[in-house]
């Protein structure tokens, strides 16, 4: 019989807080005190109600909950500008919306680059009786283990690298790569590898009681601090190694999910291989693996089963597709002693393993490509597209600022945002919809080259799709502003999952290659990569009204420019129950605006597709 729907509630305060993920203490942004933010878990069909309150001094706040599609809810998706005004200090705002679907999810702070700042956690969605997961009996009752949250962390603030993004000229600072990974919230500066195993062992060994659980935080920062020795600051708890505890001869789940600023990561667990079954939520063809790379905005299932001798393993978390300047991350998989009765966990035997070079490219496209839509679960795309969209990617100076530009515009985003100007029917006044940003770019772009043309221009407009169309967007990747590099972007789409149809290397040719696309069992995803010198062929139906960010996952390369927007089915927008709270700035709130009655009417819409 089907369980009824609950509701999740949660009440969250969004705060300054001093924290040391890595053993080293800086200001982030947390939620209840802490970093990161609670989990949530929540069963597919309930509905979450988080009721977020804004208790930082000096900034507005949102909150994207990503791959969560939203349908009939697109101003609870949390991108200002887009879906809703920013929360201002000292307000509150309730997110309200439907676990749509199981998997593997996490939501993230969407304004400015507050996520690089830690304002982030996970969200996971247990499957039901109506939406069963078909890989559930392949792992043991029990057999979930903790989700492992991955990111990267800078000790430089965000408000240095904002600025530094933004500066002019010689004020231009890129962010440069990572001082730490961090594993749900903990890494260890320059504390864990060679000469220093032995302070990895003890931070191991001094908190596995009171921390290996992320639920329960180590109380006592006092004696934390007296026995600091990896910096200046060291709350011990806060910064532990995680530790997996299993059983031998089990077959456990584990979720695996990045919502890093910039890193390109591959996880690699010594001595066992993972069996992928999960990608964005969406079912994957299970194929084994012995390591695994995940790229910003992705998230993933792997079947790992206990078949080692009962000891410690290494997990090592490295950096790909970046020449890495950060140490891999290390957490431990261990066979039943690392509970609270046992008197201390043994570091593994032997040197963590080494995750793949970090530029061998041709491997990170060998797993990808290995990707493939679960045979008795496949929904394929519908046959054909109403739209094609290209999606030129490059670098660019504009005024001695470096940004990012898609087809040569970057984008810039309006005090209105986008949904409540459609909602108003403010929109010819509330950004420039005097056209749609380019949707195509020159025959001869050379995408092997620098741009010959390196100025670009700033637009806040977007993309307008009529409800129910079917759309194709090719992600073409050029080199950048430096002769013979070009840099892998992952790319996420907001409201929607997409088919990913196919990749290639060099220029997109639609002749060549539109036949060689994979329309039988491509993944649905959320989140796909375009690499270096390639293209990415996606296909989605436009079937969620509401206003889409679709944009490089890359935090610095969003603030950048690098990213459009996609308006859906702007006819439909007045039916729309957009609480007002989520509108209170800009036009609307200058303006006695009524809802939008729809002035020219749009061509009916298709018969929808999943
Ligand atoms: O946007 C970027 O800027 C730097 C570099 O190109 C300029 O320093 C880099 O690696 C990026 O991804």
């Amino acid at each position: 019989m089907a369980a009824a729907a609950a509701t999740v509630e949660v009440t969250w305060d969004v705060e300054y807080i001093l924290w040391a993920p890595d053993c080293q203490q800086r200001v982030m942004i947390g939620i209840n005190g802490r970093f990161p933010g609670p989990n949530i878990t929540a069963r597919a069909g309930d509905v979450i109600s988080v009721t977020m309150n804004n208790k930082m001094h000096t900034e507005g706040v949102v909150i994207h909950w990503h791959g969560i599609r939203q349908f009939g809810t697109p101003w609870a998706d949390g991108t200002a500008s887009i879906s809703q005004c920013a929360v201002n200090p000292g307000e509150t705002f309730i997110y309200k919306f439907v676990a749509d679907k199981p998997g593997t999810y996490f939501y993230h702070g969407h304004f400015g680059m507050q996520r690089a700042a830690g304002l982030y956690g996970s969200l996971i969605v247990l499957d039901s009786p109506e939406q069963p997961e078909p890989f559930r009996h392949q792992y043991d009752d029990g057999g979930e283990l903790p989700m492992m949250l991955l990111s990267d962390w800078w000790h430089q603030n965000v408000y240095a690298q904002a600025a530094g993004l933004d500066g002019k000229d010689r004020h231009f600072e890129w962010i440069g790569e990572p001082q730490t990974i961090l594993i749900n919230g903990r890494g260890q500066f320059e504390c864990t590898l060679g000469p220093t195993r032995k302070s990895f062992e003890k931070l191991l060994n001094e908190n596995v009681e009171t921390c290996v659980d992320d639920q329960k935080m180590c109380s006592d920062q006092e004696k934390c601090l007296r026995r600091s020795e990896c910096g200046p600051y060291c709350p011990r708890s806060q910064c532990a190694p995680v530790v997996f505890n299993v059983e031998q001869g089990k077959t456990y789940r584990l979720r695996i999910a990045s919502t890093t600023s910039l890193s390109l990561l591959n996880v690699k667990i010594q001595g066992h291989k993972m069996t992928v079954v999960e990608a964005d939520g969406n079912h994957v063809e299970p194929f084994v693996v012995d390591d695994i790379d995940i790229y910003s905005g992705e998230s993933y299932s792997v079947l790992l089963k206990a078949d080692q001798k009962p000891a410690s393993y290494w997990i090592s978390v490295g950096v790909r597709g970046r020449h890495p300047k950060t140490v891999p991350a290390l957490a431990i998989l261990s066979y039943g002693n690392g509970n609270a009765a046992a008197p201390s966990l043994q570091l593994p035997a032997g040197e963590p393993p080494v995750t793949p070079a970090w530029n061998d490219t041709q491997r990170s496209k060998a797993f990808t490509y290995s990707i493939r839509a679960r045979k008795d679960t496949n929904q394929p795309p519908p046959a054909a597209a109403d739209r094609q969209i290209f999606l030129l990617n490059t670098q660019n100076l504009m005024d001695g600022r470096y940004r990012w530009s898609i087809n040569n515009v970057s984008l810039t985003l309006p005090a209105t945002p986008y949904l409540g100007a459609f909602h108003h029917g403010l929109q010819d006044s509330a950004f420039d919809a005097s056209g749609e940003p380019p949707a195509a770019f020159p025959e001869d772009y050379d995408v092997m080259r620098p741009p010959a043309n390196n100025a670009t221009t700033a637009s806040d407009r977007v993309f307008r799709l009529r409800h129910g169309a079917v759309v194709d967007v090719v992600l073409q990747n050029a080199n950048m502003l430096r002769e013979e590099v070009s840099e892998t972007h992952p790319w996420h789409l907001h409201g929607h999952d997409f088919w990913v149809l196919g990749y290639g290397d060099g220029r997109y040719d639609p002749a060549a290659h539109a036949a060689g696309l994979n329309a039988a069992d491509p993944p649905l995803r959320n989140t796909a990569v375009v690499f270096p010198h390639g293209w990415t062929a996606l296909r989605f139906v436009a079937n969620n009204t509401g206003a889409w960010a679709f944009h490089c996952h890359i935090e610095p390369h969003l603030h950048m420019g690098m990213g459009v927007v996609f308006i859906e089915g702007e006819d439909r927008m007045h039916e729309l129950d957009v609480p007002k709270d989520a509108m209170a700035c800009g036009l609307v709130a200058r303006t006695a605006a009524t809802p939008l009655t729809p002035a020219t009417p749009l061509p009916p819409s298709p018969a929808p597709a999943p």
